[in-house]
């Protein structure tokens, strides 16, 4: 049984492969918050931009085997795409506490590459074709290769430095967007726990100052959030 909250067509918009059409599929749950505001304080991960909660979503719902969700993740992707390799993205939530081989199998099956935006923190079944691993506060990666780290930034306790020489392809800092954060009412502990690292400059001016003096980084923007797309 996978439980999923949503899943739609859309273009990824982070990281390396900003720009692909794919198709999302968003888990619910997460093993670093609930998910519930009354959390954030003394969650792991505190800045989730994220509803991932339930099933309530566009196409959200409880599938019974792998093969339905595939198969209904596939009617996602357009009829006539050419030649272009249909492409899966599961995220949550925490995609790799449902995500399991048969389900890779399944679409591979179907034609797709897939991708997988995950914490880290839980060990992924064989078969990904991308993996973009993002760590979070204190937690401690299980996860130390693949193909991009996407470290927001910036976070007090997980600083560029303790993952630069991790096994990746890519490194990339994503500006810290503090919307979820600004919306807490009084007096906000979660927002609180940013404030030394928010004082001198915008998470945006922090990543491009970062990125220009350490050049292994690269700057990756939510592109979906300034074209509105979802
Ligand atoms: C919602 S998470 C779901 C996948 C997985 N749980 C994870 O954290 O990577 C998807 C991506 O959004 C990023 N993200 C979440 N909240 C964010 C925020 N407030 N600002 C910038 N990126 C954020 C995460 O770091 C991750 O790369
Ligand atoms: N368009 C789009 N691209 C994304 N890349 C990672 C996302 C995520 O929430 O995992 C995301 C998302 O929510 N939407
Ligand atoms: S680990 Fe990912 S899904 Fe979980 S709370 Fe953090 S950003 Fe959100
Ligand atoms: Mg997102």
């Amino acid at each position: 049984m996978y439980t999923v909250k949503e899943a739609f067509y859309t273009l990824q918009g982070e990281g390396a492969r900003a720009g692909r059409a794919s198709v999302f599929c968003r888990f619910a749950g997460c093993n670093l918050w609930s998910g519930r505001e009354q959390d954030r304080d003394t969650s792991v991960c505190r800045f989730c931009d994220t509803d991932f909660v339930g099933t309530n979503g566009q196409n959200g719902g409880k599938f019974r085997t792998a093969s339905e969700l595939a198969d209904f993740l596939a009617s996602l992707w357009p009829e006539h795409s050419g030649i272009a390799t249909p492409y899966v993205v599961f995220t949550g939530g925490e995609p790799l506490l449902q995500l399991d081989r048969e389900l890779v199998d399944a679409m591979h099956a179907r034609g797709f590459e897939i991708a997988v935006e995950t914490n880290g923190t839980v060990t992924p079944p064989a078969g990904i074709d991308w993996l973009c691993v993002s760590p979070k506060g204190a937690s401690e990666l299980v996860l130390t290769g693949g193909d991009e780290l996407k470290l927001v930034y910036p976070q007090p306790e997980a600083l560029p430095e303790r993952f630069v020489s991790l096994d990746f392809a890519h490194f990339y800092l994503q500006p810290l967007d503090t919307a979820a954060l600004d919306a807490l009412p009084a007096p906000a502990a979660a927002r609180e726990h940013y404030r030394e690292v928010l004082a001198t400059d915008t998470p945006m001016n922090q990543c491009v100052s970062y990125c220009m003096a350490n050049p292994q980084w690269q700057l990756s923007l939510q592109t979906h959030k300034i074209s509105g797309i979802d």
